[in-house]
Formats: structure tokens, sequence, C-alpha cells
């Protein structure tokens, strides 16, 4: 590795695939974990597909570089989630834009959501799908039941279900939702000092400071728009749901060919199709409108804004100005496991 320091190198997470560390330069070293899609490909994935899905604002840059294995192993080795038996040493790794900084004069505070799926399939005779958010359907068949975080309370427009959802996330400890710190993970419960210096309140308040950070993560999924278009392409992408999809691949593929290797798939013309086809959906009135959160704007401009710019700004009501920003992290190229998902879904609902 030319340019990055190792040393300087600190832990920020990882998840089943990937290991990730913040450099000096306001960028992360995103590392694979194990054999995965070729990373030029997921990066023209991302460049040609995704790009057209969401708004290219949302997605930071993303370079591929190559690392020297013996860099690699030493990284992989800090792993929280591999056991040290480390058996594949990647030989290049991904240099990206660190979303968790805006500014080096200030502390940045950084709230990571993992808001899993917004909507109920239509799967005519399968009643639990059509009662039963995935979610909880996952959650129940890997025995965790237990919680009420609901992604369709997230996905909605609703100011009272949107901020008990994130609520609810900020209180249990799970991966679906992250707090850092200038880059660096930190429990939320124990942070209510820190809140105090990132929302102008006295720390006796802390309670009210940690409300007022909640409404304002409600405000900025709001005013990003970026559950509304997550959600659009959810419902639109998979409408028919993995149980008619399988079905229908079948159709197309040989026996055998149910973990079809992307290579096969002409990603841009499935996007140019799919796009074309939601476009006639939009012509006939079925398509995606901003709807007005009228309760949500009302409440929060009352108690904390100003103004509110969409380049990223907020002006507080004390004369402050705070800045921020809303990523999408993950959105590779996967690689497609269709029979393990119609599998596990079949295991869940029988
Ligand atoms: O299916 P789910 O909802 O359990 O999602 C898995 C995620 O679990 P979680 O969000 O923690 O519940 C899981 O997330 P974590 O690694 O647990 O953070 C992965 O995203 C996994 O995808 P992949 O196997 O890495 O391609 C995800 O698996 P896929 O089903 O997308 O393959
Ligand atoms: N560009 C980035 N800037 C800052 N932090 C990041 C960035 N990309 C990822 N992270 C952090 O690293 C964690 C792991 O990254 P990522 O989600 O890409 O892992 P993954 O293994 O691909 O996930 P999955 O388990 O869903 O396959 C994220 O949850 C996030 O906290």
């Amino acid at each position: 590795m030319s340019k990055i320091q190792v040393e300087n190198l600190k832990y920020v997470g990882e998840g089943n695939a990937n290991i990730v560390f913040s450099t000096d330069e306001d960028q992360v070293l995103r590392i694979p974990k194990s054999e995965q899609e070729s990373l030029e490909k997921t990066k023209n994935f991302i460049d040609q597909v995704i790009k057209k899905l969401v708004d290219s604002s949302f997605i930071g840059y993303m370079n591929v570089i190559e690392v020297d294995p013996e860099v690699s192993k030493k990284l992989l080795l800090q792993s929280k989630r591999l056991d040290k038996s480390i058996n594949y040493i990647p030989k290049k790794a991904y240099l990206m834009e660190n979303h968790l900084i805006i500014s080096r004069q200030h502390k940045n505070f950084s709230i990571e959501i993992k808001p899993k799926w917004g909507y109920k399939p239509n799967v005519k005779g399968n009643p639990i799908k059509s009662k039963t958010c995935r979610f909880h359907m996952h959650l129940h068949y890997k025995k965790k039941d237990d919680s009420e975080f609901c992604p369709l309370d997230l996905f909605s427009d609703e100011f009272e279900r949107i901020f008990k959802s994130v609520n609810l996330l900020s209180e249990v400890n799970s991966n679906n939702w992250k707090v850092f710190v200038d880059s660096i993970p930190v429990e939320f419960k124990s942070q209510e000092i820190v809140l105090t210096s990132i929302v102008p309140m006295k720390e006796e308040n802390s309670k009210v400071g940690k409300k007022i950070l909640l409404l304002l993560v409600c405000e900025l999924l709001n005013v990003s728009s970026i559950l509304k278009t997550v959600k659009y392409h959810q419902s639109r992408l998979d409408e028919l749901d993995i149980e008619v999809l399988y079905e229908l691949f079948k159709t197309c593929f040989e026996e055998g060919d149910e973990n079809i290797d992307t290579d096969r798939i002409d990603w841009n013309l499935v996007v140019e199709k799919y796009l074309k086809r939601i476009e006639k959906i939009n012509v006939a009135g079925a398509g995606y409108q901003e709807t007005e959160n009228i309760n949500l704007k009302n409440l929060i401009k009352k108690h904390l804004f100003n103004k509110n710019n969409s380049d990223g700004t907020f002006y507080l009501t004390d004369g402050s100005i705070m800045q921020y920003k809303v990523r999408l992290v993950d959105v590779d190229l996967k690689k497609p496991k269709l029979k393990y998902w119609f599998e596990l879904d079949k295991n869940i609902y029988e």
C-alpha cells in the first residue's frame, strides 16, 4: 500500500463480507473478508446501475486499490467476527469516502441505520407474508423475536411511527443502529454527554438532548428522502417476492443454475428495462411522489430549526449552524443466492 500508513488505520466496523478502517485522509479502506465478486465489477455496478436508481450524491466515491497481502492479513486479524484462522487474503481493497467525517474542525457525530425492508409483498396464497413484515419473519426464525422495532414504521410517512422506530433502534443493542464519534464506534446510551456537545443543550438536560437528536435524525431522513427512494425501489424490484421470482427464474435457466454467476447478467440492460417499466407506471399515475410530512416538519421546526437548506446545512434556533450528510453504504453487487433465499423463506413460513 503506497500512501496509506497502516499504523494509522482505525477499525470502524465490519459486516459479513467486508471489514472497514478509517485512514488519516478522510477515507476508509474496505477489505473483503472472503472471496466475492471482483472489486472492479462491483465498482462498475455501483457507477452504472445503482447511480441510476438513487441520486448519485448519496453514493460516495470509491476506488479499487492494490493492497500488500501482509497488510491485508494484519488488518483481517483485527476482525471481531472472523475466527483467527484467516483463510482468504485479499490483494485488493476499496478506498472510499469516509462517510463518518464532515469536518476536521468540529466533532463528527454519525448515525448508521440498517433500515431493512420497508414493505410487505403481495404474495397470493401466502397470508403470513402479507401479514408479517420480512424483518419480523426473519427475527422469529433467528429466535430473536422480541424486537418492537418495525421497518414498516421507519419507512412510513407518519411522524409518530418514524420517531418510535428510531427511538427503539437507539435503545436496542443491534447492528441495525450504530453511533460513531469521530469515526470511533460508541455505545449510544453512554453518550448522553457527547450528545449535548452536538446538540446545543445543557448537560443536565441530556435526556432532552437525546430526544432532540432523535428528532434530528427523523428530520434528516425526511428531508433527504432517502428512505422513500429505497422503499420505492424495494417494492418495485421485489414486488413478486422470492417465491414467485425463484419459480420464474427456474424457467429461464437450466437445472443447477440456481445460484447463477452474475457475469451472465447484463445489469445495464436490467436497469434500463426496469426504468422504462417504472416510467410507464409513473405516467399511469401510480408513481413516486414526495409526500410532505406536515406533522414532522412543524414539530421539528418549532423545537429546533429556523431554516433547513437542502445543501446539507441546518440553521438552529440558537443561531448556530450544523452540517450534515446522508449516504448509503454497502450497495455492492451481491452473489445471488436465489435457492438459499427461497428455501430460507420457505423454512420460515412453513
Ligand atoms: O437475510 P437477513 O435479513 O438476515 O440479512 C442478512 C444480514 O443480516 P441482518 O441484517 O443482521 O439480519 C447480514 O448482515 P450482518 O452481516 O449480520 O450485518 C448480511 O447483510 C447478509 O448478507 P450477506 O450474506 O453478507 O450477503 C444478509 O443476508 P441476505 O439474506 O441478504 O443474504
Ligand atoms: N464508506 C464508509 N465510511 C464510513 N464507514 C463505513 C463505510 N463503509 C462501511 N462503513 C462501516 O463499516 C461497516 C461494515 O461495512 P459494510 O456494510 O460495507 O460491510 P459488509 O460486510 O459489506 O456488510 P454485510 O454484512 O451487509 O454484507 C458498516 O456497517 C459501516 O459502519
